[in-house]
Order: structure tokens, then sequence, then C-alpha cells
């Protein structure tokens, strides 16, 4: 089997003593989307700026963050800056919601653009070589006017068009992982919808692994392969991204995807067993995680076992995971 794009393996990152990632395990095979889902506070922020070793104050506390990229593999737990320094950008690509966050306001376009290039594109060896390149990655995103916008300043530009330099800029080296943080949640329905798939259409193309984080199961479901569901740092699903939106395993996955307007239909099994409707109650601070499962205060199926036990993840079919003592009860269809 080839080695993944990215593999954490029981990934740990704390704050002081605060747990705020708590042995998590996923990977994502070149090509691929997994999408990061939680409510605000789960950690997934944590996760990213982690692996990008941007991580302020909190430190890698266990496990293992493998990137596989141009044949070799590094362990980016415990990587010094100077190293982290020499992935980003080449080996690891980002977008952020707010583009402007990214992009300098006093330089034009094409010369951001081109200092990408010239970082991290050694094929290229002329400014005129780099102009024709910015040009044709501006054109794949969508740009109309490719050779107007490499003349703009950044505020000259609208919100999707900014979004579209920041992703042509992420993918203009070829990186083995992009990590793609809340990118659409500034941008109106039909922009957010396209910059969605142009994401996923050249993650594809370029054989780059894509760590998708989001608060939306909308956009996950537009983007992703995989999905994983964190809570309060720990992870409580994943699987297809078919699987768990068809048939979550997850008393709190199930809770989610029902309170969303347009999926009622979602919400309790055959039986009418849970009704999470609201979700009553607010995940628990790092700090104060409960002994035994992390979402029992809030379930609606808890059971004096839940109380007690931590749930392992554990497959419950082919490449779908769940962290739930009762997993097995809830595989009605919904
Ligand atoms: N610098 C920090 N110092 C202490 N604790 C932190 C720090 N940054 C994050 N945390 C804690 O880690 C947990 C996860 O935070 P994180 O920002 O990853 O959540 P999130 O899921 O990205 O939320 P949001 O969607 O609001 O960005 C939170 O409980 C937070 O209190």
């Amino acid at each position: 089997m080839t080695q993944p794009a990215l593999s954490l393996e029981d990934f740990s990152v704390s704050f002081g003593e605060t747990v705020a990632l708590e042995r998590i395990s996923l990977t994502i095979a070149r090509g691929e989307t997994l999408a990061l889902v939680g409510e605000s506070g789960s950690g997934k922020s944590v996760a990213a700026l982690s692996t990008m070793g941007l991580l302020r104050g909190g430190r890698i506390s266990g496990g293992r963050a493998l990137l596989t990229t141009g044949g070799r593999t590094v362990d980016l737990a415990g990587l010094s800056e100077k190293s982290f320094r020499a992935l980003r950008g080449r080996d690891i690509g980002m977008i952020f919601q707010e583009p402007m966050s990214a992009l300098n306001p006093a330089m034009k376009i094409g010369a951001q653009i081109n200092e990408c290039l010239v970082l991290h594109r050694d094929d290229l060896n002329t400014g005129e070589d780099r102009r024709r390149e910015a040009a044709a990655l501006l054109g794949r995103t969508g740009i109309a006017d490719p050779e107007r916008c490499l003349s703009s300043y950044p505020h000259q530009l609208s919100g999707g068009m900014r979004q579209r330099v920041m992703i042509a800029m992420a993918l203009s080296a070829t990186p083995a992982l992009l990590i793609a943080d809340e990118p659409t949640t500034a941008l109106d329905a039909g922009t957010r919808g396209r910059i969605l798939a142009l994401i996923r259409a050249m993650a594809a193309e370029r054989g780059t692994a894509t760590l998708f984080i989001t608060h939306d199961f909308g956009a996950a479901s537009a983007i992703a392969d995989r999905v994983a569901v964190l809570y309060a740092g720990r992870m409580l699903e994943e699987g297809p991204i078919a699987d768990v939106l068809g048939a979550p395993r997850h008393p709190y996955t199930k809770g989610l995807l029902a309170s969303l307007p347009n999926r009622a239909s979602m919400a309790p099994d055959a039986h009418g067993r849970l009704r999470l409707r609201g979700m009553a109650g607010a995940a628990p601070a790092p700090g104060e995680k409960p002994d035994g499962c992390v979402f029992a205060p809030r379930c609606p199926a808890v059971q004096t076992a839940c109380m007690e036990t931590q749930p392992a993840l554990r497959g419950v079919e082919v490449g779908h995971d769940v962290a739930c003592l009762r997993a097995d009860e809830w595989a009605v269809a919904p």
C-alpha cells in the first residue's frame, strides 16, 4: 500500500496541562480530501496549526504526524521552526478563511504570485516564464481576465477573487498537503460552491491531499471524500462522507445532522430513541472532560457504562469508525 500523504497517529496537542487534541488518528491519501468537522472549540484549528508548525503557546504532546512528500516521510511532531519554514508553501499549502490576512495589501497580485514561484518552482527560470505560469494558474481558478488580476492590488478584488488568488498561490508549488481552514465561510452561497469545487478539482489533479477544516457539514459534503467528526478534542466518528452523512452512527453526529435545517429527516432512528434536536448543553472545556465518553453529559442515549468507560474508535463498516459503546444499536437506517 502506498504511504498516505498525511498520517496522524495518536496525535495529541496540549496547552500546559490542558489537552486540546487527544490521540487523534487519521490518514489522507494523495488526491483525497478529508473534512475535519466540529463545533467551535472542538480543536479543528489546533489540528491545522500544529500540522503547519504555526501553533503558538501549545505543543505536540504525543503521537506522530507523518507527512510524505517527494518520496520521503517526515514526522511533523518535533520538527524545528526552520524545517517547517522549508516545508510551508512548497510541501504544505495553506488557504485561510480571510485571504487578506495572507495577501500583502501593498503588493500587486502578480508580484505576490511571482514571489511564490521564485521560492517554490525551480522549473521556471525567467520572469516571463513565471508571469505566464501565474496567468495560467489564475485562469485555471476561473478568473476571467488573469492579466488584469495580476496588475491589481488585493483591495481591488472581490472576496471570491481573493480566495481564488490564494488557491492559485497555495497550489502553485504542487504541495503534498493542502490545509484549508474554513476557506469559504465569508463567501456568498454561489461563490462558495464554485470555490469548493475548484479546490477539490485542483487538488485532485495535482494529487494533493487536502485537510479541509469546517463547522459546516454542507461544505464538507460538497468537497470531501471522507469526514472526521471532532468533539472536545476527541474524534468520535470517521468514514466515507456518504456513509457518515447517510447513516451516522454516533449520537453526536446524528444530532449535528438533525440540527441542520434541511436535514430534519435524518433525525432520530426508527425507534425515535435519539431526540437531540437543539443540542442542549455545551461541550466540556478541555480541562473538564468527564471520565467516560466525552459526549455522555449531552447524549440522549447515555447509559451508566458511558460515564465509566471512554469508548475507543472501532470499525463498524469498512473504513467507518465510531467511538460509541452503543454504535451497533444505531445501525438502523435513518
Ligand atoms: N493559545 C491557546 N491557549 C490555550 N488554549 C487554547 C489555545 N488555543 C486553543 N486553545 C484551546 O484548544 C481548544 C480547541 O480550540 P480550536 O481553536 O482548535 O477550536 P476550533 O474547533 O478551531 O474552534 P473555532 O471553530 O471556533 O475556530 C479550545 O478549547 C481552546 O480553548
